[in-house]
Formats: C-alpha cells, sequence, structure tokens
C-alpha cells in the first residue's frame, strides 16, 4: 500500500522570518492529517532553521540538491551527502529540471546522484519531465523512460523501493499551466508500467508524485488518480494555508 507524500520544493525562497512564520501556522495543523507523509525542502543554508521549528513534528526536511561525490573535499559550493547525514536530512531532490537546465545536469549525474543518496540510506526524490517541445512532438514518453533508464542502469530495479520519483512535465513549473489529471495519469501509469516491466511488486510500492502548479483547486482531482501517490509542490508550498489545503487533499485521497 502507498502513503501518499506532499513535499514542499521551496526553491531560493525562504528566510528567517519566513520560517518561523510558515511552519509556525503549519505544523500544529499538519499533525491532524493522517496517511500523509509531509517533507519541506527549503534551501540548504536554512535546513536547521526549519529543523528548529519542526522538534517532535512528523513534518521532515530535505534538501534540493546534492553533490555527486560523497564524502568531503575541494568541491566549492556543494553539500554532500554525508553533511546531509550529519545533520539528519532524510531527504534529498536529485534532477529537478531547474537543475538539470540551468546547471547542465546530465542523466548520468543524476542517477550517480541518486546512487549516492541511496548508499547512505536516505530516499531521494527523482525528478522526471518532458519540456513543451518535446510534449508537443510526442517525446513525453521517450524522455521519461530515458531518463529513468538512466537511473535503472545505475542502481538496478530493488533500488527503487527507496525512490521518490517526482514526475514534473516542465511546461506546467511555475507556469499556472497544470497537466490535467488525465494527462498527469497516463504518464505516471506510463512510469509504473515501465517500472513493472522489471519488477512488479516494485512497481506497485513506488511513490510517484506529480509536480507542476498543484494548488489548493487542482490537488484533489490530480491525487485521486491511481498512479499519483501526492505531489512536489513549489509556488504553493511557499503558502502555509495553501501547503495545507494540498497535504490535507493528499491526506484525503484514497490509498492506492
Ligand atoms: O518545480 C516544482 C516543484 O519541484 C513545481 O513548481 P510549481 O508548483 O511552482 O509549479
Amino acid at each position: 500500500m502507498r502513503i501518499p507524500f506532499v513535499a514542499g520544493n521551496w526553491k531560493m525562497h525562504g528566510s528567517k522570518a519566513m520560517i518561523q512564520d510558515h511552519l509556525g501556522q503549519f505544523t500544529q495543523q499538519a499533525e491532524a492529517l493522517n496517511n500523509v507523509n509531509i517533507a519541506v525542502c527549503p534551501p540548504s543554508l536554512y535546513v536547521s532553521a526549519v529543523q528548529s521549528q519542526l522538534t517532535s513534528s512528523s513534518v521532515k526536511v530535505g534538501v534540493q540538491n546534492v553533490c555527486d561525490q560523497a564524502g568531503f573535499g575541494a568541491y566549492t559550493g556543494e553539500v554532500s551527502v554525508d553533511m546531509l547525514v550529519d545533520m539528519g536530512v532524510p531527504y534529498a531532490i536529485v534532477g529537478h529540471s531547474e537543475r538539470r537546465a540551468f546547471y547542465c545536469e546530465t542523466d548520468r549525474q543524476v542517477a550517480d546522484k541518486v546512487a549516492i543518496v541511496l548508499d547512505k540510506n536516505l530516499t531521494p526524490i527523482l525528478c522526471i519531465g518532458e519540456t513543451l517541445e518535446e510534449r508537443e512532438s510526442d517525446q513525453t514518453e521517450h524522455v521519461v523512460k530515458t531518463q529513468l533508464i538512466a537511473v535503472i542502469e545505475k542502481v538496478g530495479i530493488a533500488a527503487f523501493a527507496n525512490i521518490v520519483i517526482a514526475y514534473e512535465p516542465i511546461w506546467a513549473i511555475g507556469t499556472g499551466k497544470t497537466a490535467s489529471p488525465e494527462q498527469a495519469q497516463a504518464v505516471h501509469a506510463f512510469i509504473r508500467n515501465l517500472l513493472a516491466q522489471h519488477d512488479t511488486a516494485v512497481a506497485q510500492q513506488v511513490v510517484i508524485q506529480y509536480g507542476g502548479s498543484v494548488k489548493p483547486d487542482n490537488a484533489a482531482a490530480l491525487f485521486a488518480q491511481p498512479d499519483i501517490d501526492g505531489g512536489l509542490i513549489g509556488g504553493a508550498s511557499l503558502d502555509p494555508m495553501d501547503f495545507l489545503a494540498i497535504c490535507k487533499a493528499a491526506s484525503q485521497s484514497c490509498l492506492k
């Protein structure tokens, strides 16, 4: 049985004041929700500040990126998975489309990062998804398949039991133009079927989030789809009440 998982990707947003205000409002009410796992992913600099607001809360913290080298060393500006372990951070978003586009992360690097995160028994949130151009030229399945195969070849199918996948169509990110529940479901089913070709049990187990302009008013319809197990939320996760409403929609969607 899959429990829906909602994660807030704050991207390059946040401040000490925002963290106090946001999480102060959010966490108490989030505790009342059943059947949903929740995480917030602030910029790495604010992980400690978020953790101090989350003591005795079931809401977890994650980071938005991690170095493709484990351990410690001369990698200016990077955060290592060993630091995540040290700081008690269980989740790392890997391969977000903004990292792939603006920082030239390749499928291979993304696969390496997934492997490094898994190696420390942390959970990668692996982002995949197509551009508008790719969708319009019927390349969606080819693109997500290529992105997934790179990771399957690196870590093996069994490892997917410990990976969260986030399907984020790039054309729906930050545009207010969400994929319809049917469009999103079609790709989620494709992803699950692809995994099932390798291992049916793992495919049934893997949590596949949808990301791209999820808002309180479209969350329930998306999360009601049979292969959509919660969401990776950008803009709407910055507003505590919107984020709460989205988490509530996930908690009310039936377990799959
Ligand atoms: O990129 C996203 C989450 O990682 C989605 O962002 P928006 O919810 O702002 O569209």
